[in-house]
């Protein structure tokens, strides 16, 4: 493929796992994290990777960074060996860990970037105009000469987004970006994302257990369990194979008899509140339009499938595409 950023063909990593067993006995075992890669992402392409825990997502990235070397397999990105080519293509890649920070924890967020400008030697000009620009986007002002011990998870968050895109990397990997923030940071985060992949083309990998952010971010999803990819397609394929189903939490005025709804399974009744599942695939509207005729409502909300459910189901109907 002419514009593949991203290649990744029979990829394996096995590690040792050596545990004492008795006093004298250690036990040894091989753990498969990866056991047999095979995609390509090409470039502009924003891509979701999930997969339940410990489907080899980390370990996977990890690789793509050149932080682990594959136990077997071919591995490129933007035609070089991550491992053997690192400091060449960190100018050219940036990577958010959701759960760890590569912020310096005591200096204010201004130092941290300024001494990305100096170890990747961004030019004045492109550091002046990226930092800019993050600082508008992602609400920064107030928060550069704060020292990120301080800082909320959210600010945390979207100040290490920032760091990773100073030197204007051609590929982002974000490993959980959303995970632990609440819905006003999660918002602007994905806003964010969204808009430094359409106006630079960046190609993003991104690990998430939130659907939204796949739902809202990427045109292709990736779903990984023990270390092989299991789909690869959109999310309206994932809801297809997965027969997800959305959730309509409706709050009654009064509590009433279990709702029947033709297009709806009742999952729960609880006083005034019942939830109603349906096809994720199906429109929410006239379910919305049938029972606020019906009844008198205090509120009504739908909930987004959970990944894991969506994943769970996946293989409960043992239905596997690739
Ligand atoms: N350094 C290591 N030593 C031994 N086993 C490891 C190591 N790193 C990962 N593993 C194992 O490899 C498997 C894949 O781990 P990985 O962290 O890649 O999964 P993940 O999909 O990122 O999971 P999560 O969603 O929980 O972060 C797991 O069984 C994990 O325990």
């Amino acid at each position: 493929m002419d514009d593949a950023l991203i290649e990744v063909e029979g990829v394996t990593k096995s590690f040792v796992v050596r545990r004492r067993a008795g006093r004298f006995r250690r036990t040894r075992t091989v753990v498969d994290a990866v056991a047999g890669l095979d995609f390509t992402v090409r470039r502009g392409e924003m891509v979701g990777y999930i997969g339940p825990n410990g489907a080899g997502k980390s370990t996977t990235i990890k690789m793509l960074t050149g932080i682990l070397l594959p136990s077997s397999g071919r591995l490129r990105v933007a035609g070089a060996d991550p491992v053997r080519d690192r400091v060449r293509l960190a100018q050219r890649m940036g990577v958010v860990f959701g759960q760890r920070t590569t912020l310096w924890w005591d200096l204010p967020l201004r130092d941290s970037y300024e001494l990305a400008r100096r170890i990747y030697r961004i030019p004045d000009a492109t550091y002046t105009r990226n930092l800019a620009r993050c600082v508008e986007l992602l609400e920064l002002e107030d928060l550069l000469d704060v020292p990120v011990r301080q800082l909320s998870l959210g600010q945390r968050m979207r100040g290490d987004i920032a760091a990773a895109l100073l030197h204007e990397p051609e590929v982002l990997y974000l490993d959980e970006p959303t995970i632990g923030l609440d819905v006003v940071s999660k918002r602007r985060v994905r806003e964010f994302l969204a808009r430094v992949n359409a106006e630079r083309g960046t190609t993003v990998l991104l690990t998430t257990h939130d659907l939204t952010d796949i739902e809202q971010l990427c045109s292709r999803v990736m779903v990984i369990d023990h270390g092989r990819v299991v789909y690869d397609g959109g999310l309206d394929g994932l809801h297809e194979q997965g027969r997800s189903e959305r959730t309509l939490v409706v709050d009654l005025e009064r509590e009433q008899p279990p709702i029947e709804l033709p297009g709806t399974r009742l999952v729960r009744c609880e006083g005034t509140r019942q939830w109603l599942a349906f096809p994720a695939s199906a429109s929410a509207a006239p379910l919305v339009a049938a029972l606020a005729g019906r009844y008198a409502l205090r509120d009504l909300s739908v909930r987004e499938p959970e990944i894991e459910d969506v994943i769970a189901r996946m293989y409960g109907e043992a239905v596997v595409a690739v």
